[in-house]
Parts: structure tokens; C-alpha cells; sequence
């Protein structure tokens, strides 16, 4: 079950004829690293995935979900740990049904919850997995060093994972799902348990996971913001259907909003004059303060602001496109615009 080329991951560290085949690997959006067609897992209660059909590129592509959408369902499935009751799906190209063998020599996998033995060192866990998935002793050794170091855990390795944080299980947990230098790693729900900075340090972690070494990741989290700076990609589930596929960009680019700032120059309140000009315009302002928010409905929309705006006798102060962030896409109710 050798994976790869053993000494691939170190030679990056020290050689810099580096093979760079894989590393710095540009995202590549028509390059299916899993197809899932009809996929479906029904428990006695409750149907944890209902006829899932999806695409996920190379990169690395976020699965969101709520608690219960049945995201970790579908990575067990991926990695063989449960079969479906219908339906199939192909990981780099292997059949689950008939090469899970194939899949796992090629995948690594961080599970959600904690699962490291307390009286063991991340040094001694990590080798051992690296040997269990078929590295000779000194590839192995060299490739423990490497994922510690690049998890940043190299200078705690030797001491007892019992005592570790969370934060730190995390990072040991991420170095073990990469030591066989994979083509692709799963990682449910690495966010959990850490605090802001952690959780920003986590996220870094994992898209130099993709951009440094080529591994591509499927993360998931129940977050949707979260993932919006990591991913290439988003896959949203509810009930164990897919509800949006979508580069991360065209999700946050979409639904445009222009930001308008004005001026009364007669010393009036200039906002509530705005306000109701460009609704006789048409336009569906919303007013934050003393900004308004409005949608951009076709290619016009920043004319007909700028001259509803002259036309109310107001001087335009700012007309900016407003950024939108994933968890506005998915928020009930008016978004919250974050400029
Ligand atoms: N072994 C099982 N037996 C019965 N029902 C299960 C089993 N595993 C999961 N389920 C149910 O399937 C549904 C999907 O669960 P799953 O763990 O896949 O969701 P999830 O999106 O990963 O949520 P979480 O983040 O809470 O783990 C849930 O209703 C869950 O209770």
C-alpha cells in the first residue's frame, strides 16, 4: 500500500529540484476529483442522504451543511466505512463499490471527533500511520518530521497527545491525514473546538495544504463563512440534498449591491431624499445609517442611481460596489452587508 512517491514531501523541504508536478498546481475547475451520481443512505428514521448527485473539482471545495445534513455520512461512504443503499460514486476516477482499495491508498482522512490516544506522542502516532498506510521506516520517519513541521508541531512532537489542546489534537489529526503524501485528504469539521485565532490558523493550514503540496481537500463545516477564504469551491447539503454547487467566487460575486453615500447640499437630510427618489425609480434601496444599500438589477442600475440622485438635487458622495460574503447567500431575511 506504498502511496506515491515516498519522497516526494521531504524532497520539497530540502532539494529544490523538487518535483513541482503537483505543487503550486492551479485550480482546474472542469477536473472532477469526486463524481457522486444518485447517491442515497437511508438509516431505519431517517434518510441521512436522498438521491445526492454532484460534482466536486480538484482544489480544495468546502461541504456545508447544518448539523444532521449528512455530511460526514457521505465522507464515510467516500472512504468505504459504510456502503450506500443507492446510488454510486467515483473518487479520483475508482468506483467506490469496486475499488475502495485504490481510494484509500490515495486519500487521507481527518475525522471529527477526537480519536488520538492520550499517552502516545504525535511523533510516535503519526509514524505509525504513515507506516500503516505502507511507507518504509525511513520514508516514513522523514515524512513525520515534514507533515509535524508543516502543522506547526514539530517542536511539541515528542510529548504525550494527552496533554495537548484542542487546538494542537487538531493539528496532529490534519499531520496524520497527510503523512502518506495523498492525492486528496478528507477533513471533517477541522474547525471544531478552536477559538477564533486557531480557527483561522486551522484554515490557513488547510489551503496550503492544496496550494503548496497539490493535495486536494473536501472540508467540511456547518460554517459557511468560514470556508468562503479556504475554498475554491462550495457544496451545500440540507437533508441530505444538494442545494448549491458553485465556485466560491460566482457565489460571492453574485447579487450585486451598489453601496450610495449622498450629499444634501441645501443641509437637509440627503438619505431620506435618496431614499425615496430611487424608490420612484424602480430601485429596492435598503438604509443602513446613512447608507443605502441597493440591488443592482440590470447593467443600468448605476446610471439610474447617479441620475436620480442629480435629479433629487443631491450630490453623490460614493457609489461602490458592496462585497458580499457567503453567509448573506444563505441568511434569512434582509443580508447584513459587510463592506
Ligand atoms: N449510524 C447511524 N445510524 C442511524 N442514523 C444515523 C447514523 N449516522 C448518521 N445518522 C443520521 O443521519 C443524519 C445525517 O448525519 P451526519 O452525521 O451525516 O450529518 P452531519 O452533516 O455530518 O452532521 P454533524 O456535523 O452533526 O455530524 C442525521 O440525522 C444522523 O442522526
Amino acid at each position: 500500500m506504498v502511496q506515491g512517491n515516498p519522497c516526494r514531501w521531504s524532497a520539497g523541504r530540502i532539494n529544490p529540484s523538487y518535483d513541482v508536478s503537483r505543487a503550486h498546481t492551479p485550480y482546474r475547475h472542469n477536473v472532477s476529483t469526486i463524481s457522486i451520481e444518485n447517491l442515497t443512505k437511508r438509516y431505519p428514521l431517517v434518510t441521512a442522504l436522498d438521491a445526492l448527485t454532484v460534482e466536486v473539482p480538484d482544489g480544495v471545495c468546502g461541504l456545508v451543511g447544518a448539523n444532521g445534513a449528512g455530511k460526514s455520512t457521505l465522507i464515510k461512504i467516500l472512504l468505504g466505512l459504510t456502503e450506500p443503499t443507492a446510488g454510486t460514486a467515483h473518487v479520483l476516477g475508482h468506483n467506490i463499490a469496486t475499488e475502495g482499495e485504490r481510494i484509500r491508498q490515495n486519500i487521507g482522512y481527518m475525522p471529527e471527533h477526537d480519536c488520538l490516544p492520550p499517552d502516545v506522542s504525535a511523533a510516535e502516532f503519526v509514524m505509525h500511520m504513515a507506516r500503516v498506510s505502507g511507507l518504509p521506516a525511513n520514508a516514513a520517519r522523514q515524512r513525520t518530521a515534514d507533515t509535524l513541521r508543516h502543522v506547526g508541531m514539530f517542536e511539541e512532537r515528542y510529548r504525550p497527545m494527552g496533554g495537548y489542546s484542542t487546538g494542537m489534537k487538531q493539528r496532529v489529526k490534519l499531520a496524520q491525514a497527510l503523512a502518506h503524501d495523498p492525492k486528496l485528504v478528507f477533513l471533517d469539521e477541522p474547525t471544531n473546538g478552536l477559538d477564533p485565532t486557531g480557527r483561522d490558523e486551522m484554515l490557513d493550514l488547510i489551503r496550503r495544504v492544496y496550494t503548496k503540496f497539490g493535495i486536494s481537500v473536501l472540508v467540511t463545516s456547518h460554517l459557511l463563512g468560514e470556508l468562503e477564504r479556504t475554498s475554491d469551491h462550495v457544496v451545500v447539503i440540507e437533508g441530505g440534498r444538494l442545494t448549491r454547487s458553485e465556485s466560491t467566487k460566482s457565489l460571492t460575486s453574485e447579487h450585486q449591491t451598489l453601496i450610495v453615500e449622498v450629499l444634501d447640499p441645501a443641509g437637509g437630510n440627503g438619505t431620506d431624499t435618496a431614499m425615496e427618489a430611487l424608490v420612484g425609480a424602480d430601485l429596492a434601496p435598503r438604509r443602513v445609517d446613512q447608507l443605502l444599500y441597493v440591488p443592482v438589477t440590470d447593467s443600468g442600475t448605476y446610471d439610474t442611481i447617479r441620475d436620480t440622485v442629480a435629479g433629487a438635487g443631491l450630490g453623490l458622495v460614493r457609489l461602490q460596489r458592496d462585497r458580499h460574503h457567503m453567509t448573506e447567500l444563505f441568511t434569512q431575511g434582509s443580508p447584513e452587508h459587510v463592506s
